[in-house]
């Protein structure tokens, strides 16, 4: 479902407008010929020479002469015309008296003053021509009104345009759920407000290009059948200061008159961008529209019914004072599916082409790592085609298969750039990191490990502490430490000291942030004592966070920095050694993370634990995970294609 992809007239209008151009240019030319076609007199033309030869003769009865042109009637009532040389002929009057021709003559013709306010006029109708087409299609594109530019260019979609709901909307439940609060708030505002749910402002969906945010926010729309704005961030950024402003104010307006009702502003980067960022005074149009949209979202009453849904792939560069409570106070995370997600994507968009028997969405989403929801569809659409260039009535596997090599061509696919062992060394980094967690009972429990790329890391183990911490006892902060440089460890232990990846970097800055802060603020160093020395500046926010050290003494800075050092290194020990004593749980685990991708904490559990990971999910539950004590031979496990037995069921 493409179709809201606007119609936008881009080339169209420029076509119009040569198209007109060219028909008054045609026009002119027709008028002008006309008008030298009835100031020409008829008759023959003759040459001067001609003209003097017949005055000689005395076959002339009379001329008229109008400046340089002759025209005249010969004695046998039969006209010419001729033209005199630019300099008088000294013969020519002579000639004419001894012949006794009668001679009138006529103030020089000019061009008919149609022609001549024609031909005057022409370069200003052009112009004309051009600044009416250039301001007509300001006006369409900018919807109603005379003159459209501050007008907000938001497109509002009804359910004409086909109602789109979360069953369009696959792969992604936890986003989904994540956002029903919005659904039910839409639906029935006062409702909501009466029953005392907080009501909610705005959210905002973090994700890769192609995950399905503005599918997303469509759904919003169609679950609780409300109007649904888009708009695009870089529509907000004009050239002329004030516009963008104006814009995102005419934006409010029509969406107040439309309430309850969503507006989506895709790319709210273009706007959002931190405050100051940029160099020069290039950025004052920008940033006023960003202050704009600040007032506007803090100035309706969040029971108004205008819900704000925002979608980037950089929240990085986001200004603070978007995310601050009552703005985009919800922030959703749209994450690559998994190869779950991805059959319900696929088997979402097959739902629309006729399938042939053969055609099996899961080993489809097999070979599809790091493919979007937006590639998904593709694929889809690209077999579709493909079988019906074949003249075929169903779309079979084959043209599948062609369509998923012709879209992993055609992208420019993070993962392809992920090679098979740098995608195992991704899997035990996360293994260890899990791992350790679970050795770890201070920790916190592990919600999943992902393997999927997003955001710049290749992989993440999420965990989710039980309850709200207050306060972290040492131990914990032990924990902590050791399930970070577990990622590291894990490439050490398999792959060997000299092979570790770079992919470990993040997981260094974290520990010696964590480590700097035991030390420094809360007093977690035997050798330097409870004593604070840090100075907190600054918002502690979105990672804006900056730290001074007090003015101490270079023995403290050094005991500190070595205190730094050796909190780090038990840190890695201690990973160390749950990883060696656990290798066969270790390669369960990683194992694991590569048939699936992603593997809740639960599932980790159980693998840790000599368990099989328990998926009933049809071709994937014959495939043996080589779990602890299996017998696979350990030394082999390393080097199968994924670290795994060949795959079941493909
Ligand atoms: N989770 C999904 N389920 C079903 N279809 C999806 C999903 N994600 C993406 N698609 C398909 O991809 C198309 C494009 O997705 P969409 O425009 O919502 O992505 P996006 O995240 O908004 O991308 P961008 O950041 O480029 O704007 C959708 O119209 C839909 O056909
Ligand atoms: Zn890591």
């Amino acid at each position: 479902m493409n179709d809201d992809k606007q119609p936008d007239g881009g080339n169209n209008w420029m076509k119009n407008l040569v198209i007109w151009v060219g028909i008054l240019v045609a026009l002119a030319l027709v008028v002008s010929l006309i008008g030298e076609r009835t100031t020409a007199s008829p008759g023959k033309s003759l040459s001067y020479s001609a003209f003097l030869n017949q005055v000689k003769q005395g076959t002339v009865a009379k001329v008229e002469i109008a400046g340089t042109v002759v025209s005249g009637t010969m004695k046998d009532n039969s006209t010419f015309r001729s033209n005199l040389p630019a300099v008088v002929d000294p013969q020519l009057m002579p000639a004419l008296t001894a012949a006794n021709v009668d001679v009138v003559a006529k103030p020089e013709e000019s061009p008919s003053i149609w022609q001549y306010l024609l031909v005057q006029s022409l370069p200003f109708v052009l112009m004309l021509a051009i600044a009416f087409f250039v301001l007509r299609q300001m006006q369409k594109s900018s919807g109603s009104g005379a003159m459209g530019f501050g007008k907000s260019r938001a497109k509002m979609l009804t359910e004409k345009h086909g109602k789109i709901t979360f069953d369009d909307v696959a792969g992604i439940d936890e986003a989904r759920e994540e956002l029903q609060e919005i659904v039910e708030f839409l639906k029935d505002p006062t409702k909501f407000a009466r029953l005392g749910g907080k009501i909610p402002k705005g959210a905002l969906l973090v994700g890769s290009p192609g995950t399905g945010k503005t599918l997303l926010a469509r759904a919003i729309a169609g679950e609780a059948g409300v109007p649904f704005f888009t708009i695009s961030g870089s529509d907000f950024v004009e050239m002329f200061v004030g516009v963008g402003a104006s814009r995102v104010r005419d934006m409010f307006e029509q969406a107040k008159r439309s309430a309850p009702c969503i507006v989506f502003i895709d790319e709210i980067d273009a706007v959002g961008r931190h405050r100051g960022a940029g160099l020069g005074n290039g950025n004052d149009e920008r940033e006023q529209t960003l202050n704009q949209l600040l007032v506007e979202m803090d100035g309706f009453e969040a029971n108004e019914g205008i819900i704000i849904i925002a979608a980037t792939n950089r929240p990085d560069v986001l200004d603070p004072a978007l995310l601050r409570p009552g703005r985009f106070d919800r922030r959703v995370t749209v994450p690559l599916p998994d190869i779950e997600g991805r059959v319900q994507i696929l088997q979402v968009h097959m739902k629309k082409v006729p399938l042939a028997p053969d055609v099996d969405a899961r080993t489809l989403a097999r070979g599809t790592p790091g493919m979007s929801g937006a590639d998904l569809a593709n694929l889809v659409n690209e077999a579709a085609l493909m079988a019906a260039r074949l003249g075929k009535r169903l779309v079979a596997m084959a043209q599948f298969e062609l369509a998923k090599d012709r879209v992993i061509m055609g992208t420019e696919w993070k993962s392809l750039v992920m090679t098979p062992e740098e995608k195992r060394m991704t899997a035990y980094h996360e293994a260890g990191h899990a791992l350790v967690r679970i050795h770890e009972p201070a920790s916190d429990p592990i919600h999943k490990a992902t393997i999927i790329p997003r955001g710049g890391a290749l992989g993440m183990v999420v965990s989710m502490p039980e309850r709200d911490n207050y306060s972290y006892h040492r131990d914990k902060m032990y924990a902590d430490l050791a399930s970070v440089m577990g990622g590291r460890v894990a490439e050490e232990v398999i792959f060997g000291y000299d092979k570790v990846s770079s992919g470990a970097s993040g997981d260094i800055q974290q520990a010696t942030k964590l480590a700097r802060a035991m030390v420094m603020r809360w007093g977690m160093s035997d050798k330097l004592g409870p004593l604070e020395y840090e100075e907190q500046q600054g918002e502690t926010f979105l990672g804006y966070s900056q730290s001074q050290r007090h003015n101490m003494s270079n023995e403290t800075a050094l005991l500190i920095d070595s205190e730094i050092k050796r909190l780090i290194e038990d840190g890695h020990k201690r990973a160390t050694q749950v990883l060696t004593e656990n290798i066969d749980q270790l390669h369960a685990v990683a194992g694991a993370l590569l048939e699936y991708e992603t593997l809740t904490g639960d599932e980790i559990k159980r693998l840790a634990a000599g368990e099989g990971i328990g998926r009933d999910d049809g071709g994937a539950s014959a495939t043996p995970i080589p779990a602890a004590g299996t017998s696979i031979p350990k030394t082999k496990r390393p080097n199968g294609p994924f670290g795994n037995p060949a795959p079941a069921g493909a």
